[in-house]
């Protein structure tokens, strides 16, 4: 696993340089999803693509830039999928974008999953890298990656991030986010998943959630490139991550690209939309 993490710290830091010094521009192409792919989003994957075909273990790779799966070494048995630059059309507003990674022995389904791995690019860059029952905290300081500390999430957190176009919500939906705000939870959402996700990990809970809802029934965002290595950070942190009734780790993707409405936080605000959704059954 060792080689593998030094590869994405290795890609952090060469795509941290690429949109510190790049011209944003959209490209001529769109991926899988329809989505105009911007050149940072293609720089992003062929740094990651470079970085992991050199390590003889990665087996395949699949990105939510590339139609489909790429076998890179026949003999290796790592998986990897992965988003080079989630939040990618908040760079030229300067927001913070991050990298995901899930990484599978053998196959890319949920049970074979190993490890997971993001990489938030903000002010400063940091990485998130759940392994092996802990999840651990690095700080980018001078070219390297430094141990800052262990992330766990406390039983019930203070935070509402609230994905998903509101006037196309379910009215149940709509009212337990509701609820939670009139209980004080309050809104931070800045339509990147890695910081908005990030900042409930870091400040001890809270929820954030990307439903179905009626422009998107299966809600937005990718299975194996942001729900997966999410809902296993998460759960290794002490948290929860579900579709509104199961696990999300127990679905199956029917392909690379295939979406899900997911729920990311601490148990106590998790067991509530699993309730306010079996409610609705
Ligand atoms: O604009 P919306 O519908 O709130 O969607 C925001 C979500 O879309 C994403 O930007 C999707 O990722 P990409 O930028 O990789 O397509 C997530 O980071 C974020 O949570
Ligand atoms: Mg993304
Ligand atoms: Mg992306």
């Amino acid at each position: 696993m060792n080689p593998i993490l030094t590869a994405i710290q290795k890609s952090a830091i060469r795509i941290k340089h690429a949109i510190d010094v790049k011209d944003i521009g959209y490209s001529q192409e769109q991926n899988s999803s329809g989505e105009t792919q911007l050149q940072l989003d293609i720089q992003s994957d062929l740094i990651i693509e470079e970085e992991l075909s050199q390590i003889e273990g990665v087996h395949t790779i699949a990105s939510e830039e590339k139609e489909e799966p790429m076998i890179l070494n026949e003999n290796g048995h790592y998986f990897i999928a992965f988003d080079p630059l989630d939040g990618s059309s908040l760079v030229d507003v300067n927001l913070s974008v991050g990298s995901i990674f899930g990484i599978y022995e053998g196959a890319f389904t949920p049970e074979k999953m190993v490890a997971s791995c993001y990489v938030v690019y903000g002010p400063r860059v940091e990485l998130v890298f759940a392994y092996e029952g802990k999840v651990k905290l690095y700080l980018l300081q001078n070219g390297e990656f430094e141990y800052v500390k262990e992330i766990h999430l406390n039983e019930k957190g203070k935070i509402n991030a609230p994905g998903g176009t509101q006037q196309c919500w379910a009215p149940f939906h709509k009212t337990m986010i509701d609820s939670f705000f009139a209980r004080g939870y309050r809104l931070r959402y800045s339509g990147g998943m890695v910081p908005d996700l990030h900042q409930i990990l870091l400040k001890g809970g809270g929820l954030f959630s990307y439903p179905g809802a009626s422009d998107k029934p299966e809600g937005k965002l990718r299975m194996l490139f942001e729900v997966f290595p999410f809902a296993f950070i998460f759960e290794t942190a002490g948290g929860k991550a579900v579709d509104g009734t199961i696990r999300v780790l127990e679905k199956n993707p029917r392909h690379v690209h295939d979406t899900s409405p997911c729920f990311f936080g601490s148990c106590d605000e998790i067991n509530e939309v699993i309730s306010v959704y079996a409610g609705q059954q």
